[in-house]
């Protein structure tokens, strides 16, 4: 009889990856769990978070009878995805440490030592979302046991494997695994892509999980807790005083700590104003940030969105993109809002040399790409 397959699942201690294991198990997989520690700072009450979680991610491991190992990613947490958070804000940008997590640690640093280091064939965590080479049947809110030998193929793909949303749109996490690698996606099962989180908190209760289900929903980013962000922020990132102008008239309306703890769109509370303001234009140099009045002010709102390389998980780049300059694609701009059909330009980034793989979005759906890379209103 052939050994069964070694998959090995990333364990947070959460509801998620314990049910996720869980199924794995039941599917007649080996399964091993593992805990990374990314984070070994203290939180705003003194505590190191990860240890709790870690010793949930044990409980789990001795609930289902499974093998636990836990690894430190700490350094390479903060060289690869924390560092690169205070890089991205500094600039005046606000990036997305989630997804870069995925890509460097999740998918990256825990991939590798799970297949090199454990002999995996393939790794499981506990996101909502599908991949094209799941067995669609197995992923149904019933539980199945299947004989091993359906999935003697699951890992020997030869076609690129794509990335697809979860069954329950409002769970998907495919936002944040926009990153991850080809190479990694071929060797990745996601359990939970065809259920719903109230199925999933059923099967816990169902098999004296108990110990995650009471665990509160991870929210925002993982270091910075409960804390107030601006003021985590200005732990690392030194202040620079500015004002807040009115688009409209350009009257100071206050002050600021820092031009680049804002992201464009976002309300802006100024202190004494009662009335909600909003971000439009910063000025890097002299540390201004402009506010616009209303929500639907004109101002806030733009044709032409430019991003830098595009990481093509199943193609790269999609053929059509590199014939036509130019394709239909869907995008998301923030987890959880509406998927929405737009065009993408391919073409030349200014000062970099031609890359069809870098695009500008034409945001108006109507419209045809927008004439040029100068156009960005
Ligand atoms: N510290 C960690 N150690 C091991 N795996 C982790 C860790 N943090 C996250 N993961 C993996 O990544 C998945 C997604 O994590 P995330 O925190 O985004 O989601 P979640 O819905 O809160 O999941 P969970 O309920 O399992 O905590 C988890 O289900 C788990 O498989």
């Amino acid at each position: 009889m052939q050994a069964a397959r070694h998959v090995v699942c990333a364990l947070s201690g959460g509801v998620d990856s314990a049910v996720a294991a869980l199924l794995l198990k039941r599917r007649g997989y080996q399964v091993t769990g593992v805990f990374m520690k990314n984070w070994d700072l203290l939180d705003e009450h003194g505590v190191c978070a990860a240890d709790k979680d870690c010793e949930d991610a044990y409980r789990v491991c001795q609930i289902l009878d499974l093998p636990f190992r836990q690894v430190s990613y700490v350094k390479e947490y903060w060289n690869d995805v924390f560092s690169d958070f205070l890089n991205e804000y500094e600039k005046g940008r606000t990036p997305n440490p989630d997804i870069i997590c995925n890509k460097h640690i999740k998918f990256s640093c825990f991939f590798r030592y799970a297949v090199d280091n454990l002999g995996a064939d393939a790794i499981a965590t506990g996101h909502y979302a599908r991949t094209s080479q799941e067995d669609g049947e197995v992923f149904q809110q019933k539980h199945i046991k299947r004989p091993e030998g359906l999935f003697r193929n699951r890992f020997e793909v030869r076609n690129a494997v794509k990335l697809l949303q979860a069954a329950d749109s409002f769970k998907d996490q495919t936002f944040f695994l926009s990153q991850v690698s080809q190479d990694a996606l071929r060797r990745t099962i996601f359990p939970l892509g065809g259920l719903t989180k109230d199925f999933v908190k059923k099967i816990a209760a169902e098999n004296r999980l108990h110990h995650v289900l009471q665990k509160k929903e991870s929210m925002g980013m993982c270091f910075i807790g409960k804390r107030n962000f601006e003021h985590f922020l200005l732990q690392y990132l030194p202040s620079r005083p500015g004002q807040f102008i009115s688009i409209e008239d350009h009257k100071v309306l206050g002050t600021h700590k820092g031009w680049f703890l804002y992201t464009l769109g976002q309300r802006a509370n100024i202190g004494g104003l009662r009335a909600p303001w909003y971000v439009v234009e910063k000025d890097s140099a002299k540390g201004d940030v402009f506010v616009a009045p209303r929500l639907d002010h004109p101002a806030l709102y733009r044709d032409l969105l430019r991003t830098s390389r595009v990481h093509w998980i199943t193609e790269e780049p999609p053929a059509a993109l590199v014939r036509d300059k130019m394709m239909e694609c869907h995008f998301r701009f923030r987890h959880q809002m509406a998927l929405v059909c737009r065009v993408l330009q391919g073409g030349r980034v200014p000062g970099q040399r031609e890359d069809p793989a870098a695009g500008a979005v034409c945001l108006h759906a109507s419209e045809g790409p927008a004439p040029s890379w100068g156009a960005h209103r």
